[in-house]
């Protein structure tokens, strides 16, 4: 019998995500101010940021040694005298999720059980150093995607992908804030889901994350104006305006849902929740959006019968390095209406050159 694609890739990535998803929970509860700290670009990063990497690049060191990591942390301020407390915290928790007993998919090793030192810890965070490139495999991680999120004990979650030559070829996110139903907002939290190109996309939970998961697929149809656009809480991240401008030029009556992270990619996914993720640069910050923000989200959606792109509609380049450099602005949404959305931006856009904002 011809092997599944992907599948040892498939297990090794959920085992890591749900460790570290794990290990994001139990840190939230006992988070101290000083096991936070800011980034030269002004975004927070935290000790579970940091040991999440550290979890995940290990067990992706052993499972794939060959495969080169973009991942969103690096170890220098870890590596600095002043660093020392941060070290210390660092390296207990990536221990205590390395050697705890999770379930696992039987017949694997992902080299799980021993403890390490430091030091290989510290190099398994620099492993995340990768360039990326158009060429040969790699993994796309963000450990905490939606820091602000998870510090608001709101959505935040923990996305490894897998890249081939460009093209995302495994997409997994784990969501331990979203609930496992959509109909009850309230209920059970904590949610995974795993997109394999070609093989569809399925939620799971993150207490039941291997086995064959709920299909997922996008809102194939709502009518201009009761689609529900998903977007950041944050407004330095994507522009708030600009989006209100497109849902106007749409005829749309609701409210955006606005949420932190790639957990906007999952409900968008689950087909319930919103109908667009809309992400524009916010004008004059000249950020440019990272490959590990959007790999395992667009997979997603894509399997999930959904398309993504950019904002003048052109294909997300996985390929140009740690960003999306060549991309402008991100859209993710049904086949059907994706067309109307990339009008109304165009429209909006063309509004905004004639001074008519
Ligand atoms: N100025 C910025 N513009 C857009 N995205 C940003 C900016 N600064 C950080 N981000 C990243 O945007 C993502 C969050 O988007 P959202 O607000 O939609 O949840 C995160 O990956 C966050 O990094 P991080 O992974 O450190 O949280
Ligand atoms: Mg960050
Ligand atoms: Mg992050
Ligand atoms: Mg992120």
């Amino acid at each position: 019998m011809a092997a599944i694609p992907f599948q040892v890739e498939k297990y090794a990535a959920i085992s890591a995500v749900v460790r570290a998803c794990a290990l994001t929970m139990s840190v939230f509860n006992r988070l101290v101010k000083s096991e936070t700290v800011t980034k030269d670009d002004k975004s927070p990063v935290t000790v579970a940021d940091y040991s999440a990497q550290a979890v995940v690049n290990t067990i992706l060191a052993h499972a794939f040694p060959n495969d080169p990591i973009v991942g969103e942390e690096d170890a220098s301020d870890l590596r600095k005298p002043e660093g020392a407390l941060l070290r210390e915290r660092i390296v207990e928790l990536a221990n205590e999720a390395l050697t705890g007993i999770v379930a696992d998919k039987e017949n694997v090793n992902w080299g799980l059980g021993k403890a390490r030192s430091s030091h290989e810890l510290l190099d398994a965070i620099d492993r995340g150093n990768y360039a990326g490139g158009p060429v040969g495999r790699m993994w796309a991680l963000d450990p905490i995607d939606g820091t602000k999120g998870f510090l608001r004990g709101e959505q935040y979650a923990v996305c490894l992908a897998l890249i081939v030559d460009s093209i995302v070829q495994v997409g997994v996110i784990g969501c331990p804030n979203l609930h496992v139903d959509v109909s009850k907002p309230d209920g059970e939290r904590g949610t995974m889901f795993v997109a394999v190109r070609g093989q569809g996309a399925q939620q799971l939970s993150l207490s039941s994350p291997y086995g064959d998961g709920i299909p997922l697929r996008i809102s194939s149809h709502s009518p201009l104006s009761s689609i529900r656009f998903l977007e950041s809480v944050e407004a330095a991240h994507s522009a708030h305006g600009f989006n209100a401008r497109v849902a106007a030029v749409l005829g749309t009556s609701q409210s955006p849902n606005r949420m932190d992270s790639q957990a906007k990619y999952c409900v968008l996914s689950r087909g319930v929740e919103g109908d667009v993720y809309l992400r524009m640069p916010v004008p004059g910050m000249g950020y440019q959006e990272k490959i590990w923000d959007h790999a395992s989200g667009a997979l997603l959606i894509q399997e999930a019968g959904g398309i993504v792109s950019d904002s003048l509609g052109r294909p997300l380049n996985f390929g140009s390095g740690r960003t999306l450099g060549e991309n402008f602005g991100v859209v993710a949404t049904s086949i059907d209406i994706h067309p109307k959305i990339i009008h109304a931006i165009r429209q909006v856009q063309d509004e905004e050159k004639i001074g008519k904002f």
